[in-house]
């Protein structure tokens, strides 16, 4: 479902870092996103997808590295119009209605979307009248949609836009979000859902303490993350040679028995034979595409960091 690219940037994020003290938020991140594309920033907490997106919309001044978005500044974006952002926790003002806000925020724009149609794309029509601090949580975060929405702007950056939404809530919030897109504009999401990112996004940027572990399509990205397992007794075999073997993204050794995550598991059976041939009880099972998933973004995953500009997703080269 890929959205209609024409090829030209809609924004571009080169060598970007941004530390806090000595945590580094942000640490060398390279992305080029095509207009018309809709690409998920997935990760777990803390893998730096809000300060890669404050840094995107120029809330805060990257360390190192440059943010340009339709070739200029994100601040000019902004101003523009052309880049709006729903971010977490952005505040309202509890005794004006979500039809206020609606209003306000047209106010301060060029060529805002006719108020109704904002309010029935972002499904706050019913309680329009209501004020905000009387919405629920869902329904606050709609509002907000509905203020990114306003200024109808081609690129649309929403930092976990389902977070305080119900089942019900998420499904039409990723119906507008897609019927938004397919009119050919930028949408760049933040989930540490992985099941959003798959069901709602051409592409997936998978960022880990603060780089890009994994960028491509989710097929793509799938198949390199959801690969199998080989389990086997292997005597004296070092852990750093099974990690070496054709096929196999990381070795772990407890004691004789050996757990190798491999991209390409054939490979890694005749590999590991050849180089061992006294391994024994060998057992290969298929990882679903959730546990590699946390594999891949949990601490003690074994992938390199070396990865943060690859720009697409090869088994050998994602996960080592
Ligand atoms: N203002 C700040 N001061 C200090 N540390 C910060 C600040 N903002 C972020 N960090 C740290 O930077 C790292 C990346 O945080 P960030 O919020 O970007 O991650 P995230 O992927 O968006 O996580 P989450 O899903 O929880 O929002 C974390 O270790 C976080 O504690």
């Amino acid at each position: 479902m890929m959205g209609a690219t024409t090829g030209e940037a809609a924004f571009s994020l080169r060598g970007l870092a941004k530390r806090f003290g000595d945590v580094r938020a942000v640490d060398g991140v390279s992305v080029e996103v095509s207009r018309g594309e809709v690409v998920a920033l997935l990760g777990p907490n803390g893998a730096g997808k809000s300060t890669t997106i404050d840094l995107l919309l120029g809330l805060a001044r990257p360390d190192a590295g440059e943010v340009r978005v339709f070739g200029g500044e994100p601040r000019a974006a902004v101003e523009h119009g052309r880049m709006a952002a729903m971010v977490q926790n952005g505040s309202l003002l509890r005794d004006m209605t979500a039809a206020e806000h609606v209003t306000l925020v047209r106010s301060t724009h060029q060529r805002p979307l006719p108020a109704d149609e904002i309010m029935a794309r972002a499904g706050i029509t019913d309680f329009a009248n209501r004020r905000c601090g009387k919405l629920s949580g869902g329904q606050q975060q709609r509002v907000r949609y509905a203020m990114a929405l306003a200024g109808n702007p081609d690129l649309l950056v929403l930092d976990e836009p389902t977070a305080a939404l119900d089942v019900e809530g998420r499904r039409e919030f990723w119906a507008s979000m897609r019927e938004f897109a397919a009119s050919g504009r930028t949408v760049v999401f933040a989930t540490h859902y992985l099941a959003e990112a798959e069901d709602y996004a051409d592409r997936v940027v998978l960022m880990r303490h603060g780089r890009i572990a994994a960028d491509g399509p989710i097929a793509r990205v799938r198949a390199a993350v959801a690969g199998r397992v080989l389990r086997a007794v292997v005597p004296g075999a070092p852990e750093a040679a099974l990690a070496a073997l054709p096929g196999v993204s990381t070795a772990r050794l407890r004691g004789d028995r050996a757990e190798l995550a491999c991209a390409d598991s054939d490979a890694a059976i005749r590999g590991l034979l050849a180089a061992f041939p006294l391994a024994s009880d060998i057992e290969i099972t298929a990882v679903g595409l959730e546990d590699a998933f946390l594999a891949l973004t949990s601490d003690n995953a074994g992938i390199t960091d070396n990865v943060d500009n690859a720009d697409t997703v090869e088994p050998e080269g994602a996960l080592r």
